[in-house]
């Protein structure tokens, strides 16, 4: 791979020779809605989306996340000066092995943005992309939420990117694919395609696994009671909101992931089993010295970065039982200009007070909120 790129430097900056440089997005979903956001309307890009299926290639057009949309992937990626695979990790590989027998542009930047690197890594590899270089990427910023119907464009804002280049990668295209990606404001880095995976497989991974394992079991009890879930509070819902992530998509993550993700759970029983003997032996000083390890470790992550802790800025709204109530809210939000980015309702049963759960990209935006919502007479919490 990585054959010829002469002239590389040249072709990036000056573009095609329509004047314009186009990027090709095959999956134009959550992720590659929100890189399409960031490129789209910069001065000299075309972004043409690729979905394979007409409805989702119309509607992300529609909704003006691309440029242009086509169900063909030889039409997305002919003359494409970059390309981006933003579909779940089990299907990389095979968007690589048809890209490799399609025509492509020489000194064409083949990346992706799933979730694991070192499978797709030396899958293309393998290949010979005629005249093009694959370099791995990994966006470290996301949601529970899926689809083009969540993409935003601040959604890479400080997140950290990863670049996973292998060592024949030209310098030439690491550098025009890193200079392409500041338009996401994202913080990109290099590293190799297995210490990605061992360390995403920890802080991203294995908490995935947990919470849905964690709502499984509470889902087991609810059955008997459905007070377990009126009673879920703020603990509950911040260690599981990444429990509602697609299934497919994680499917992919976590399969793909596997060697390093069965040596995490071997670890993580060894955790749990220390609770187990703490609790046992009624070491309440050994308790208190797991949480007192866990706070200073925790304490030192940065505050609000997106990408590590949360992407998103929410508040709680107790809201009375009574038609209109949540329309109004939105309608007032809306009337303000304050940009909501999601709207849950968490309770909402007759005679019982309803939750609603508002999450906002910015600390500005959930600020003017608050204080909006408050002045509505609205009890609001965090
Ligand atoms: N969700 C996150 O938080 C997150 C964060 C960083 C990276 N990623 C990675 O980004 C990639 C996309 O995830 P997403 O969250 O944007 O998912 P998504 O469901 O929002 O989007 C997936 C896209 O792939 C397409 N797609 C789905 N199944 C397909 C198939 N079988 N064949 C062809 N296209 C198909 C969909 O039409 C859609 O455009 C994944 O590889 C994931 O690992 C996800
Ligand atoms: O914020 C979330 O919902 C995420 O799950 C984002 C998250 C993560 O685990 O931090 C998930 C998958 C990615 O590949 C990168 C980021």
């Amino acid at each position: 791979m990585n054959a010829d790129i002469s002239g590389f430097s040249e072709r990036k900056e000056a573009g095609s020779s329509s004047g314009t440089i186009k990027i090709a997005i095959c999956g134009v979903g959550l992720i590659g809605g929100s890189l399409a956001l960031c490129l789209k309307g910069k001065p000299g890009y075309r972004v043409v989306g690729h979905e394979i299926r007409e409805e989702s290639a119309a509607k992300c057009a529609e909704l003006g996340v691309v440029d242009e949309a086509t169900t063909s992937l030889a039409e997305a990626a002919a003359d494409a000066d970059y390309i981006f695979l933003c579909v779940p990790v089990g299907r990389l590989n095979d968007y690589i092995d048809e890209l490799s027998r399609l025509p492509l542009k020489p000194g064409c930047v083949m990346t992706d943005v799933g979730s694991t690197k070192a499978s797709i890594v030396e899958h293309a590899a393998q290949l010979a992309l005629k005249g093009t270089t694959f370099i791995g990427g990994h966006p470290m910023a996301g949601s529970e939420r899926s689809g083009v119907e969540a993409a935003s464009a601040d959604l890479f804002e400080n997140a950290y990117y990863v670049l996973t280049p292998t060592e024949d990668a030209p310098a030439e295209a690491v550098q025009a694919l890193e200079k392409l990606l500041r338009w996401t404001r994202a913080k990109i880095i290099t590293t190799d395609a297995a210490r990605h995976d061992r360390i995403v497989g920890a802080i991203s991974h294995l908490p995935h696994m947990i919470a849905v394992a964690l709502v499984n079991q509470i889902a087991g009890y609810n059955e008997s009671s459905d007070l377990y879930r009126s009673l879920a509070a703020g603990g509950f819902r911040d260690i599981t909101r990444i429990a509602s992530s697609d299934p497919i998509v994680w499917r992919d993550i976590l399969v793909n992931n596997r060697q390093v993700l069965l040596e995490l759970l071997s670890d993580w029983r060894r955790e749990m089993d220390e609770f187990t003997r703490l609790l046992e032996s009624e070491d309440g000083e050994g308790v208190a010295e797991r949480f007192k390890q866990a706070n200073d470790f925790r304490n030192r992550l940065p505050e609000r970065r997106k990408g590590m802790i949360t992407s998103l800025y929410e508040c709680y709204v107790n809201v009375p039982d009574q038609p209109g109530v949540i329309g109004r809210i939105a309608a007032e939000l809306g009337q303000a200009r304050i940009n909501l980015s999601n709207l849950h309702i968490i309770e909402s049963r007759e005679d019982v007070p309803g939750v609603l759960r508002l999450s906002f990209r910015r600390q500005d935006d959930l600020d003017r909120a608050v204080a909006l919502i408050r002045s509505m007479d609205y009890i609001v919490y965090f």
